[in-house]
This record gives structure tokens, sequence and C-alpha cells, in this order.
């Protein structure tokens, strides 16, 4: 199980390695499954599509516009237990206002599980409340250790190139 995991997590982390790097969010890498089948749905990376968007924001948005579905109808296409896998836990709160990723994931109702590879840094947000979201909507959290060395180098890589004068 873990180790099925972490094959889907490493796909998620070369996923993160493609997205811009950026001071302002993190570099991250999701991925759908479909439960049934274990086969993958679509992926998706920070700033992948147009806009400010997260990773698992941008799974979600290319299903539905597989469908020509906004995202909020994304629920409507997706297989039943659908599982999220992302390098970082989903967030619960962002500094640009957006919707969080867990409020996406909770309104998507078919992804009843998600696995990362990290809990959010506080850089942006001092206690990330994504996972405590989610627990609370019955969606399965699943963390899973191995990786947060890579997840978190890849993550901010934007970040360094801040001069701390
Ligand atoms: N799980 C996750 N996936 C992402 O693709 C991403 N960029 C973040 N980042 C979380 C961080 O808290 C927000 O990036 C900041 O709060 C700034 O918010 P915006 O990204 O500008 O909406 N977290
Ligand atoms: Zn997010």
């Amino acid at each position: 199980e873990k180790s099925q995991h972490l094959v889907y997590l490493r796909q998620c982390l070369s996923l993160a390695c493609r997205s811009p790097p950026k001071p302002t969010n993190f570099r991250v890498g999701a991925l759908l499954v479909d439960q049934r089948t274990n086969s993958i749905i679509t992926t998706g990376y920070t700033l992948e599509l147009p806009g400010n968007v997260h990773a698992e924001q941008c799974c979600l948005s290319k299903v539905a516009a597989a469908h020509d579905l906004p995202e909020e109808r994304v629920g409507e296409v997706l297989p039943d237990n659908t599982v999220m896998y992302s390098t970082m836990e989903p967030c619960g709160e962002r500094l640009s206002g957006n919707l969080p990723c867990a409020e996406r994931i909770v309104r998507a109702k078919k992804v009843r599980k998600v696995v990362y590879g990290v809990r959010e840094p506080s850089t942006f947000i001092k206690e990330s409340k994504g996972k405590r979201m989610m627990d609370q909507a019955g969606i399965q959290c699943v963390f899973v250790s191995g990786l947060e060395g890579e997840i978190l180098a890849t993550a901010i890589e934007g970040h360094k190139n801040i001069l701390y004068t």
C-alpha cells in the first residue's frame, strides 16, 4: 500500500518540477487516480493552467474542462472513490484569497481519499487547515513519509531567489 502511494507521489514530485518558481507560492504536483482501475485520470502542477492555479485545482479543472463543465461541477464526471495524490497537503487558506483546494476537493464529492508527502510549511499560512477541513468532510487524509526532503526542496525553489539582505 505505502509502496504504491510512493510510486504516485514520485510522479507528483516530477510534475512539481515543471512548475515555474515563484516566491509567493509552493511548487506542487498532483494527480487523480481512479481507485477501481488504479489508473491515472489526470495530472497537474502549480501554475500549469493560466492564472494563479494550484496543482490540485489544475487536476479538478482539467477533468471538468474535458467534459465542458466548470470546475465546481467536476463531481458530476469523476468516478466514485477518486484518490487525489499531491506532494503537499491541499491548502485550507490562500493569501491570495482564492478558494482553497481543500474546499474544492470537498465540493467535488467523489474524492474520498487524499494522499500527500508533506504538511504545508508555515511560510504563508501559520497553521495549515487543509487536512482538518477534509477530515471534517469525511475524506480520508493519508500522509506518506519518505519524500519530504525532495518535496520541500522542490516546493520552495522560487523562494531561494529572495535576497535576504
Ligand atoms: N497544496 C498546495 N498546492 C499548490 O499548488 C500551492 N501553490 C500551495 N501553496 C499554498 C500557499 O499557502 C499559497 O500558495 C499561498 O497562501 C499564496 O496563495 P496563492 O497561491 O497566491 O493563492 N499549496
Ligand atoms: Zn491549494
